[in-house]
């Protein structure tokens, strides 16, 4: 793809500007094949298999059990009443819809990290992969600097507790202190927190995840002694009325809510470290979806049956219905379990993170130091430290947790093109079978169709929160629908080897139409963010990744080891 040379100047710019821009499309287009057999070893550079099913759903629970059901159930009760847990179980099954998708794909790509970059360089293209990688880790990098300050900020509170500890240190080292005006908010715990998780993280994925299995079954026990102990406090008039505001308020609370399923995608980040991952991982997708609507239905119907729905707080909703019942030991507990919760979620992200840049570095599409493993240790390293510093520096001088509003964006994006990568690679199959120009006639069509799919879904949740009528939404829907529809008679959908999302196209379509409905109820903040996010990956993708994708490394999935597990 060299620039041609010409005698004249104008000629020479307006030809390398043509080769730049047509290298660029030819690039960005550019597909990675499947690989189905786990190829990747320790001894051939790659991670190490050391991760089971149990390890595998904690990894989910740990990633999704956390502000979600601890704080954000009181803010929805306020408004939804005791109908919250009806939000959940929408959300939950938004939720399920999209872990389908995942499931299905995890066993696609059993053989190494990547997650959702991976699937939709497969299934769609290079640039779109990039995207959705970029857009993806803003959220986690901004999103782990804001749980490290919560933390600290709670971990401050729990240690003044003690006696002995109060007023031997200055309360802003964790709670932060505002400096040139508030542009600047210095926190010192945040940044240490940080660094004991990378080093955990660095030392081995095995002990990494044995604090976080550790952490997480203490979380899940807080949560099933609010359930039981709760239980008993139960006074059935409070569920009378069942839902205040009517089922709009339980829908909007369900867009709210599902925030608290988020992170059951972290599980397909192991690919590489597990024994055996065309099993497991959908296992540990679908399995940790499943604890956690059931865990979070339980908390919604024994919180909103103890005390009056109106008198929940939103800021620790569960320890202040125990402390209204007259449980003080109770809401102390909740707040440690709090702490437990946040700090899985931590260590679970910058875990999810520092595989995607393995994965990119890999590729040649960030630079090679991202790709060096740890010979003894056989965790990625630099990536993991350099994720540390990234969210140490944010969570150190800025108060990030006032951006939580422009988060989540990058996720539902993401979860939105690994559902259509379903959709796509299962048509691929077709094509690949029969000629060639079926393949490209039948991608344009799908495509359509999917564009079709993501623009209803944005016009429906428009409509939805600008109050527009109901038929107008049912329209949308059916509109999804129909393209569905066409899309089902128009391919053949192969089963794939291992778990298979069933019912392909409708899983797949429907959850696209939801994640994108929920995008559109988003800040309007984070649709900046996304749009501003988006044009400086493209920059960083025309003049670095494009040229730097290495096919060699490309050649890594197709090492076939004698050594696997
Ligand atoms: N990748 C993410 N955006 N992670 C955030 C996870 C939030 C988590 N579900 C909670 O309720 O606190």
């Amino acid at each position: 793809m060299g620039v041609q040379h010409h005698s004249s100047t104008t000629s020479v710019s307006s030809s390398s500007s043509r080769s730049f821009l047509s290298s660029f499309c030819s690039a960005a287009l550019r597909r990675k094949p499947i690989e189905l057999t786990p190829s990747s070893s320790a001894s051939s550079g790659g991670l190490e298999r050391r991760l089971g099913v149990f390890e595998l759903i904690f990894i989910g629970i740990g990633a999704s059990v956390g502000a979600g059901i601890f704080v954000v159930t009181g803010t929805v009760a306020r408004d939804a009443g005791p109908g919250v847990a009806i939000s959940f179980i929408l959300a939950g099954v938004a939720c399920i819809l999209n872990a389908l998708c995942y499931a299905e794909l995890s066993t696609r790509f059993p053989a190494v990290v990547g997650g959702a970059y991976l699937y939709t360089y497969s299934a769609f293209n290079e640039l779109t992969a990039f995207l959705v990688f970029v857009q993806l880790n803003v959220d986690y990098h901004l999103g782990s600097a804001s749980i490290a300050r919560s933390l600290a900020g709670y971990c401050v509170t729990l240690l003044q507790l003690f006696p002995f500890l109060q007023g031997n240190y200055p309360s802003w080292i964790g709670h932060g202190k505002e400096l040139f005006g508030g542009v600047v908010s210095l926190n010192l715990l945040a940044p240490v927190l940080l660094a004991v998780l990378t080093a955990v993280l660095c030392y081995g994925v095995k002990e990494s995840s044995a604090v976080n299995s550790l952490m997480t079954a203490f979380k899940v026990t807080v949560v099933l002694f609010v359930i039981l102990i709760g239980a008993f406090e139960v006074d059935v008039s409070n569920w009378t009325p069942f839902a205040p505001n009517g089922f709009k308020a339980i829908v909007t609370g369900a867009t709210v809510v599902f925030f608290a399923y988020v992170g059951f995608d972290a599980v397909a980040n192991s690919a590489e470290e597990c024994r055996i991952p065309q099993r497991d991982l959908p296992i540990g997708i679908l399995g940790s979806v499943l604890v956690c609507i059931t865990l979070y239905v339980c908390v919604c119907l024994v919180i909103t049956g103890m005390v009056p729905y109106q008198i929940l707080g939103t800021d620790a909703p569960l320890a202040e219905a125990f402390t209204a019942k007259g449980l003080k030991f109770a809401s102390v507990l909740i707040s440690i379990g709090a702490v437990a919760g946040l700090t899985t979620i931590l260590l679970v992200s910058l875990y999810v993170q520092s595989r995607s840049y393995l994965g990119l570095g890999r590729d040649g599409l960030l630079p090679s130091v991202f790709a060096k493993v740890h010979p003894s240790r056989h965790t990625p390293v630099n990536s993991q430290i350099w994720v540390g510093i990234v969210a140490a520096i944010l969570a150190g001088i800025f108060n990030v947790t006032q951006l939580s509003h422009i988060l989540t964006i990058g996720t539902l994006a993401s979860y939105s093109v690994v559902s259509a990568c379903v959709v796509t690679l299962r048509w691929k199959e077709k094509g690949d079978i029969h000629a060639s120009k079926m393949c490209i006639s039948s991608w344009c069509g799908g495509v359509t169709c999917l564009v079709v799919v993501a623009v209803s879904g944005f016009a429906a949740g428009a409509c939805y929160r600008f109050g527009g009528p109901f038929i107008l939404l049912l329209i949308f829907f059916l509109t999804a629908v129909a393209s569905a529809a066409a899309l089902y008679f128009r391919q053949v959908y192969a089963e794939t080897p291992g778990f298979s999302c069933p019912g392909v196209p409708f899983v797949p379509i429907i959850s696209v139409f939801f994640n994108i409905f929920l995008l559109a109820q988003l800040h309007e903040e984070a649709w900046y963010r996304f749009v501003i996010v988006s044009f400086i990956s493209v920059g960083i993708y025309a003049f670095y990744g494009q040229y730097n994708e290495t096919s060699a490394i490309t050649d890594h999935y197709h090492t076939i080891s004698t050594d696997d597990a």
